[in-house]
């Protein structure tokens, strides 16, 4: 992002039910400069971004171009964070660190049961979940020292995972100020 920008771009991707909304929150909630959380797929819908719903996914297909045309001032501002479960539909000059969450695979289907989703897409996603494929999605887009795959499983995951992200935005406003 532009050196102007007042916070940096975090994207934060992971297959449904990982833990990319909790942790946005929480990053709003503690960031030392502030953050908007942006839930991409909630803009989505609520926007009207999207190409069509699919009734056997039940799921929005996104209309990318105009999602990255309408997302594209707001993030040059900088002090963003990107809640979206894939990733590679953002330019890659946008982002300043893209984290991964993981989950267990038992674990996730647990999660995704409670959201009532149907049995399928619930296959889907676990699957996705195993075959890693977010993060290599994830490699494929951006330089691999702005890639964090971060384990997200439990409480304990949530705060050092929170921790992590605090202090490298702390190096990045550092590194602002001083102009590096
Ligand atoms: N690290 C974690 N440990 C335990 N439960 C978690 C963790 N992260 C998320 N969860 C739970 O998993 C569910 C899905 O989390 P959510 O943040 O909505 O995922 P996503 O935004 O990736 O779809 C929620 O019930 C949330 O409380």
């Amino acid at each position: 992002m532009s050196v102007e920008a007042s916070g940096p771009v975090i994207i934060i991707t992971g297959t449904p039910g990982t833990g990319k909304s909790t942790h946005a929150q929480r990053l709003v909630e503690e960031s030392p400069v502030p953050l908007q959380h942006i839930n991409v797929g909630d803009w989505v819908k609520e926007k009207g971004w999207y190409e069509e719903f699919d009734n056997e996914w039940q799921s929005y297909t996104a209309d990318e171009d105009k999602l990255i045309d309408e997302l594209e001032p707001i993030v040059a501002g900088g002090g963003v964070i990107l809640d979206w479960h894939t990733c590679d539909a953002f330019p890659e000059r946008w982002a300043d660190l893209v984290v991964v969450l993981r989950c267990d695979h038992s674990q996730l289907w647990k999660r995704l049961e409670k959201r009532n989703y149907p049995l399928k897409k619930i296959q889907e996603n676990n699957e996705a979940e195993i075959m890693q494929v977010v993060l290599e999605e994830a490699r494929e887009s951006y330089p691999p020292e702005i890639v964090v795959e971060l384990k997200s499983e439990s409480a304990e995951d949530l705060e050092a995972n929170i921790a992590r992200i605090v202090d490298w935005i702390v190096v990045w406003k550092k590194e602002r100020a001083s102009g590096a």
